[in-house]
C-alpha cells in the first residue's frame, strides 16, 4: 500500500519527456531557473505546502506562550473549563495538520521532485551535448563531458533541495516571525529586522568570496578528472611513452593544485560560519535582554516572553541553516556555471527548422565546388568537383593528409561545407536532417570503436528490430562468427552475449573491424563508405572480405578509401587527391598509363620507395 503510494508520488512527473531548453542568449541564472522549475506545477504545490507548514510552526510556538499566560491567569481549577475547546482544536491542528503537511513536504520534495529533476537535468544535458558537432567533441575531453552531464545534474538537484527545500522555507519562517514579533511589540520587530539585516549583509559579503573559491576548486576538479580519463583511455600510449612514474607525477601535481584550491575554499567557509555564529549569539542575547526589559515594563506578558525566546532560539538555528545551505548553494552554482558554459556552447551543425528527411532515390552523389578548412585559414579541401553515379564504385587514393577522410566526413555531414555544395539525389545535404541522411549511409572506418556492450548489441547498433538470426547471418558474412562463438567474457557470458571491453580492447584490430563490417551488413544501407575498411585484416582475410564486400557493393553507390591500393584497384573509377584537390581520375589501368601520382603510389607500394630501392639495388648502391 505504502509502496504503491510512493510509486504513485514518484510518477507524478515525467523526467524523460522532451524538454526544449534554450541555452543560448540566457544568463546562467535564467538557465538554472528553467531547470529548477522544470516541473512548475508540482514545485508551486511544494511552495504552498511549505508556506502552510511554516504558518503552523509559528502558530505552535505562539500557542506555547498563550498557554503559559492562560495557565497563569486561570489557575489549575479553571484552566480546563475555560480552555477545553481551544486546546482540543489546537491538538487536532498540531497532531493532524502539522504531520500531514510535513509528510506532504517530504514526499513532494524527495520522491516527486528531487529525483525527477536529477534525471530530467541529466537527460537535458545529454541531449544537448549529443547535438554538438564533431569539432566540439574534438576540443573537449570525453571524461569532462561525462562528468558535467552527471555532476551538473546532481548540482541542479542539490540546488533545488537546498534552495526550494530549505532556504525558501526558512525565509518564509523568518518573514512570519518578523510579522509576529512586530505585532507583539514594535521594538522586537526592529531588533529582528536588524538581526536579519546584519545576517543579509554578511551573506552578501561572504557568499561571493565562497562562490569564487568554489568555482576555482570546481574548475580544477573538472580538469583533473578530464586528464585522468584521458590517461586511462590512452593507457597504452601512457605506458609506452610516458611511463607510470611520470603519469603519476603529473597527476600528483594536478591534485596538489586541487588540494590548495579546496583548502582555500574551506577556509572561506569556516571563517564565514564563525561570523554567522557570532551574529547569531548576539541576536539571541539582545532578544533575551529586550524581552525581559519589556516584561519588566509590563509591555509584554510572561507567555509572550516565552514566545519571543522560542522564536529567537528557532531563528538562530534557522539562520545558521540558511547560511550553511547558501554556501552549498553557491558552491553548486559555481559548478553549475561551469557546466552551463559547456551546454551553452552554440551548436555548430543544426538541422534547418524546415529540413526535410533525406529521400534516397538512386544514389547520385555530387560534390560541387566544395571548399572546407575545418573553420581555419588553410584550406583542406579546395574547389572539389566530382560525381558518383548511382551504383558506381569509386575509390579515393592519395598521400596521407591529402583530405580523403575529410571528404568522407563531409559526405556524412559531420561538418558543413564552407563553400560549394554536396548533393545526394539532388538534395543538398544542408537541407536534410542529419539522422535521416546517416540512416541511408553505411560506414566502415579504420578506427572501429566498439561500445562496452554485448557483441549482439554492437552489431545491431541502430538496427533495433534485428533478430538473433539476422545478427548471426551478418556476423557470418563478415567472417566473424567463428571467433564470436568462441568468446567468453570475464563474467562468463558467451558468444553474442559476451561484452567487449571499453573501446573493444578484448578484441584484436581485425576482429573489431569484422564486427564493424557485420554492423554494416546488417544495416544494409544503399550508400556505402569504406574508409580503410579492411586495413586491419591480414592479406588472406582482406581478400576474403573483399569478395564479400564486392557482393554487398553490387547495387550500392560506394566510396572507398584505402592505402592498400589493391583494395580499390578494381573499383569502377579512382579519384586521386593531393593537398585537398583532385589531380587525376580514371580506372586503375588508365591511371597507371598516365604515369602520374597514382602510378607513383602503385609503384612505391609494390617496389618500395625510391630511397629504399636505391639502397637495395646492388648496382645503384655502388
Ligand atoms: N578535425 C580537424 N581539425 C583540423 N584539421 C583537421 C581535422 N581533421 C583533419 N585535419 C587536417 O586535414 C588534413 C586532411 O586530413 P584527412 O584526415 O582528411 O587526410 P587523409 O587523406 O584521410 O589522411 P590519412 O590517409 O592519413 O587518413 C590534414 O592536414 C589534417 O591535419
Amino acid at each position: 500500500m505504502l509502496h504503491a503510494f510512493y510509486k504513485w508520488a514518484s510518477n507524478r512527473v515525467d523526467p524523460f519527456a522532451k524538454n526544449h531548453m534554450e541555452w543560448e542568449g540566457k544568463t546562467h541564472l535564467q538557465q538554472l531557473w528553467s531547470l529548477l522549475f522544470i516541473f512548475p506545477k508540482h514545485t508551486l504545490v511544494l511552495l504552498l505546502v511549505v508556506l502552510v507548514e511554516t504558518i503552523l510552526t509559528v502558530s505552535l510556538l505562539s500557542f506555547v506562550g498563550f498557554l503559559i499566560d492562560q495557565l497563569e491567569a486561570s489557575g489549575p481549577e479553571l484552566f480546563w473549563q475555560q480552555n477545553m475547546w481551544l486546546i482540543a482544536g489546537a491538538a487536532i491542528a498540531f497532531l493532524l495538520a502539522k504531520p500531514l503537511f510535513s509528510i506532504a513536504y517530504e514526499v513532494l520534495i524527495s520522491l516527486t521532485l528531487h529525483v525527477n529533476i536529477l534525471t530530467a537535468t541529466r537527460v537535458t544535458f545529454f541531449d544537448r551535448l549529443l547535438k554538438q558537432d564533431m569539432t566540439f567533441f574534438q576540443k573537449e575531453f570525453a571524461g569532462n563531458l561525462a562528468s558535467k552531464t552527471f555532476v551538473g545534474g546532481r548540482e541542479v538537484a542539490e540546488m533545488f533541495w537546498a534552495g526550494i527545500g530549505v532556504v525558501v522555507p526558512n525565509v518564509f519562517f523568518a518573514g512570519s516571525l518578523l510579522i509576529a514579533l512586530s505585532w507583539l511589540h514594535w521594538y522586537l520587530g526592529v531588533v529582528m529586522l536588524l538581526w536579519i539585516g546584519l545576517f543579509a549583509v554578511l551573506a552578501y559579503v561572504r557568499v561571493p568570496i565562497i562562490r569564487d573559491a568554489s568555482k576555482s576548486a570546481s574548475d580544477i576538479a573538472h580538469a583533473v578528472n578530464g586528464s585522468v580519463v584521458d590517461v586511462y583511455s590512452n593507457i597504452q600510449t601512457v605506458k609506452l611513452f610516458q611511463g607510470n612514474e611520470r603519469a603519476n607525477g603529473q597527476f600528483t601535481d594536478q591534485l596538489r593544485g586541487f588540494r590548495v584550491a579546496m583548502i582555500q575554499f574551506r577556509t572561506t567557509v569556516v571563517t564565514s560560519r564563525m561570523l554567522v555564529a557570532v551574529i547569531g549569539a548576539c541576536g539571541l542575547a539582545t532578544f533575551t535582554g529586550l524581552s525581559l526589559v519589556l516584561w519588566y515594563q509590563q509591555a509584554i506578558t510572561t507567555g509572550e516572553v516565552a514566545i519571543v525566546l522560542g522564536f529567537a532560539i528557532r531563528l538562530e538555528s534557522k539562520l545558521l541553516e540558511i547560511f550553511a545551505q547558501l554556501t552549498g548553494l553557491f558552491r553548486s552554482y559555481g559548478s553549475f556555471k561551469s557546466t552551463a558554459r559547456t551546454m551553452e556552447h552554440s551548436l555548430g551543425l543544426v538541422d534547418d527548422s524546415d529540413a526535410k528527411d533525406f529521400q534516397f532515390n538512386k544514389g547520385l552523389i555530387e560534390f560541387k565546388n566544395v571548399n572546407f578548412a575545418y573553420g581555419q585559414q588553410t584550406a583542406i579541401v579546395k574547389d572539389l568537383n566530382f560525381t558518383l553515379h548511382p551504383g558506381e564504385k569509386v575509390g579515393i587514393v592519395g598521400h596521407s593528409g591529402a583530405g580523403k577522410s575529410t571528404v568522407v566526413n563531409l559526405l556524412l555531414r559531420m561538418y558543413d561545407v564552407e563553400g560549394g555544395a554536396i548533393n545526394i539525389d539532388h538534395q543538398n545535404l544542408r537541407n536534410v536532417t542529419q539522422e535521416s541522411l546517416r540512416s541511408e549511409i553505411g560506414l566502415v572506418t579504420q578506427d572501429t570503436s566498439l561500445f562496452h556492450r554485448s557483441i549482439f548489441d554492437n552489431i545491431s547498433l541502430g538496427s533495433d528490430e534485428a533478430t538473433m538470426e539476422e545478427v548471426r547471418a551478418a556476423a557470418r558474412r563478415a567472417h566473424a562468427l567463428e571467433f564470436i562463438e568462441a568468446l567468453v567474457d570475464n563474467k562468463g557470458r558467451r558468444g553474442f552475449e559476451a561484452f567487449v571491453g571499453e573501446r573493444g580492447i578484448k578484441l584484436s584490430g581485425g576482429q573489431r573491424q569484422r564486427i564493424a563490417l557485420a554492423r554494416v551488413f546488417l544495416k544494409n544501407p544503399p550508400i556505402l563508405i569504406l574508409d580503410e575498411a579492411t586495413s586491419a585484416l591480414d592479406t588472406k582475410l582482406d581478400a576474403d572480405i573483399q569478395e564479400i564486400l564486392n557482393d554487398v557493393m553490387k547495387d550500392k553507390t560506394t566510396l572507398a578509401i584505402a592505402h592498400r591500393l589493391t583494395t580499390v584497384a578494381r573499383m569502377d573509377r579512382l579519384i586521386v587527391m593531393d593537398k585537398g584537390q583532385i589531380t587525376e581520375t580514371g580506372t586503375h589501368a588508365e591511371l597507371l598509363g598516365k604515369g602520374g601520382l597514382y602510378a607513383e603510389l602503385w609503384h612505391n607500394q609494390f617496389y618500395g620507395v625510391k630511397t629504399a630501392e636505391t639502397e637495395l639495388t646492388p648496382t645503384a648502391a655502388q
